[in-house]
């Protein structure tokens, strides 16, 4: 059985474009584990294409009223045109619609795009059926049928999951089940399950445009925001990650920790060895730290030899043991065989004090400084004056020692870090 679905799931994956990883498939079925970078920008795009349906939708709805006033009964098609106005302004006031990009905003916007056609689809249809319209009317009042297969087939232009498919599908599909279910009373069912089963065919194919959409997404922001030669993250989606992150732990007043990391002696190795050998050294460092790396944390590429490595829900001896962790275990090695060092700074966005994100990058930047020029090979975490004394911490791993600033009981647990 495994087999069978896992060879089914590869043919069917590889009909969609871009590559999948096979780690991502279930990005596919639920957005519950979409990293927060890709969930931004989806809710981006999702929010934009609702405003596009929605100008498009605000301009179309009364262009009809026209056809109506011309064929449809002088009491009827007064009604219908409130409908169409009170729809256009609706669709208009989405139009105008700014909220800061979230999923949730996303799911919003969507909905009310979807609720929309879905309350005038039902209201017409339930003034339409007071009516006995015949010829020209009865055909003109038969578009209006439509307006379910035209939302469901909108589906194609927004990259949603599957779970996401289906929950705004549904409401479509059961309002258009209980709005036909006269035709079943009335025995003309044969004809409304085979418009029912159109409808099912045309959401089935939106929603398979719908993955497909969300695939290619994927493909285009993962190649977007990795640093091509070490495949961390760049630094442009590193500062667009930091600023989401920030946001958050002001939000959730949870901590956020930064390491500012620079290798030392970089350049002797590209003077020495060559390009390559050091392009070689830099892939090795992030294999090494991203081997180490909790869930949640994001290594970036900042500049040429100088990595950030974002710790969201971390305090500042949370992220000196991390970072004591890298260090131990190594950062891999120069092309003489000697282990490659680093210096790094580290800030904390509590402890600092730090009202945005660019402090706190300057605030680990001027320690990684420090850490160079306190001889290398180092981790700065010294405390600014609002610290908690704990994080008054500067480890040296060349020689092996630890000293604090303050509190004696400090050195035993940074010792035992070192
Ligand atoms: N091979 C390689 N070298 C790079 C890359 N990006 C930057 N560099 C080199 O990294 C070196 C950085 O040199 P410096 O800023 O002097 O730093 P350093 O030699 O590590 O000295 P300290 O930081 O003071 O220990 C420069 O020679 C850059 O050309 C890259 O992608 N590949």
């Amino acid at each position: 059985m495994y087999k069978i679905s896992h060879f089914l799931w590869l043919r069917l994956s590889g009909l969609l474009p871009g590559e999948l990883m096979p780690d991502q498939s279930s990005w596919l079925f639920s957005p519950h584990q979409h990293m927060p970078l890709m969930a931004h920008r989806r809710a981006c795009m999702i929010i934009n294409r609702v405003r596009l349906f929605a100008f498009l939708f605000a301009v179309l709805t009364p262009l009809w009223i026209v056809v109506d006033i011309l064929t449809l009964p002088d009491t009827l098609w007064p009604q219908l045109m409130a409908l169409r106005l009170l729809a256009s302004a609706a669709f208009t006031g989405l139009v105008c619609y700014k909220r800061q990009a979230g999923m949730l905003n996303a799911y919003r916007a969507m909905a009310t795009l979807f609720a929309i056609p879905t309350v005038f689809y039902v209201i017409s249809h339930l003034l339409l059926t007071r009516y006995s319209l015949q010829g020209l009317s009865a055909a003109i009042s038969a578009g209006y049928a439509f307006l379910p297969f035209v939302l469901l087939a909108g589906f194609a232009i927004f990259p949603l999951t599957l779970l996401e498919s289906a929950a705004f599908a549904t409401p479509v599909l059961v309002a258009y089940g209980l709005a036909g279910l006269e035709h079943w009373v009335s025995g003309s069912w044969p004809a409304f399950s085979a418009e029912y089963w159109l409808l099912i065919l045309i959401t089935g194919v939106s929603t398979l445009a719908s993955i497909s959409q969300l695939v290619l997404m994927m493909a285009l922001v993962g190649q977007a925001i990795r640093d091509p030669l070490t495949g961390c993250y760049s630094r442009r989606s590193g500062e667009e990650i930091l600023a989401l992150q920030f946001e958050q732990s002001v939000r959730t007043g949870t901590p956020l920790s930064l390491a500012f990391i620079d290798l030392d002696h970089f350049k002797q190795i590209n003077d020495r060895y060559g390009h390559e050998a050091g392009d070689q050294v830099l892939k090795s460092l992030v294999k090494a730290i991203s081997a180490r790396l909790r869930r949640g944390d994001i290594l970036t590429r900042w500049g040429g030899e100088e990595f950030l490595l974002i710790l969201p829900n971390t305090d500042c001896q949370q992220s000196l043991q991390a970072l004591a962790r890298l260090y131990q275990q190594g950062l891999g090695t120069r092309p003489d065989g000697n282990p490659q060092t680093a210096s790094t700074g580290t800030a904390e966005r509590i402890n600092d004090d730090c009202n945005n994100w660019q402090d706190l990058v300057a605030r680990a930047d001027s320690r990684m400084y420090q850490a160079k020029s306190s001889g290398r090979d180092t981790i700065n975490c010294h405390a600014s004056a609002h610290a908690r004394p704990a994080c008054a911490i500067c480890c040296n791993y060349n020689q092996s020692i630890c000293s604090t600033e303050k509190a004696p009981e400090q050195r035993a647990e940074s010792v035992a870090l070192g």
